[in-house]
């Protein structure tokens, strides 16, 4: 990818001029998953001057699952991304949050407000706040915490601080300036920006991206505790850390905009057209 599209990131911590896409502002009520699935995506194509990013890509989430998104380079991953959040809108196909939200009809703060929160791959976080202040900052950002010039914590809303303080491996660190942090620590503090906000799906884009290894084996401990809890797509391309999050659950091979493969990871991975594809045989 070149460097023009990599910067479609916001990484503007000052600016912040991207607060809808990174950060989900969520509601609770409103996502019907009667039918047991939050997203479908149905025979979505993304074309760029005619090059197809995404060709008649169909997939669906189920509520709760954790569903690991890998493929090669250019296979398609973050265009599906941009699909789902409503900064990038398909050239054809259906896209569904729960049964009735059209995504490809809705604003990007719309879909954020929905519960969709996308975490991307450069951690956007206040450096020049403490850990604590960040994720006060995030549920202020949170519609239904309604905002006041004199906001103050309440017990329940400091006790949900704490939790995700833990829950991040955070705690201990609530004072430190996030700009102080390893880059590993403030990948989780940002996921726990985003699940101040309770989103119903989390997108996580290439979560141990520049992680050290005792870092990506956190963060795997991180999702595992998460499964169940959210449903959440991981795109990612370290493949030992998807096989330690994908456990028991499906692996989606993307190849040049569709879905090339899906199932559990050894079944992917014994997958002769994901061998030929995806590690270049
Ligand atoms: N705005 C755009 N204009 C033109 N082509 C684009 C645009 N965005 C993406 N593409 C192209 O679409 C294809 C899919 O890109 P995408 O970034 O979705 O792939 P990816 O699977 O996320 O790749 P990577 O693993 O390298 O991040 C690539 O060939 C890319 O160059």
């Amino acid at each position: 990818m070149n460097d023009m599209l990599k910067n479609r990131e916001p990484f503007d911590i000052e600016g912040h001029a991207d607060y809808g896409t990174s950060y989900a502002r969520p509601k609770q009520e409103g996502v019907d998953t009667t039918h047991g699935a939050i997203l479908y995506l149905e025979d979505i194509t993304v074309s760029f001057d005619g090059f197809k990013a995404l060709n008649k890509l169909t997939l669906d989430i189920s509520v709760g699952e954790l569903r690991c998104i890998i493929g090669p380079n250019g296979a398609g991953k973050t265009t599906m991304m941009d699909v789902i959040t409503g900064k990038t809108r398909p050239t054809s196909g259906t896209a569904f949050f729960g049964q009735t939200m059209d995504l490809t009809t809705m604003a990007e703060y719309q879909i954020a407000h929905a519960g969709i929160g996308r975490k991307f791959q450069r951690p956007t976080v206040f450096e020049q706040h403490t850990v604590f202040e960040n994720l006060e900052l995030a549920m202020k950002m949170d519609k239904r915490v309604k905002p006041t010039l004199f906001f103050k914590l309440t017990s329940e809303q400091k006790g949900r601080i704490d939790d995700i303080l833990k829950l991040v491996r955070l705690n201990g660190q609530e004072h430190r300036l996030a700009g102080l942090l390893s880059h590993g620590q403030k990948q989780w503090l940002e996921i726990g920006m985003l699940l101040m906000q309770e989103p119903q799906l989390l997108l996580l884009d290439e979560p141990v991206a520049g992680m050290s290894d005792a870092e990506t084996a956190r963060t795997a401990e991180l999702l595992n505790e998460l499964r169940g809890k959210h449903s959440i797509m991981v795109v990612e391309h370290d493949m030992a850390f998807v096989t330690e999050i994908a456990r028991d659950g499906k692996v989606t091979v993307l190849h040049e905009g569709s879905v090339l493969a899906e199932g559990g990871m050894q079944q992917v991975q014994a997958d002769e057209r994901v061998i030929e594809v995806y590690l270049g045989r």
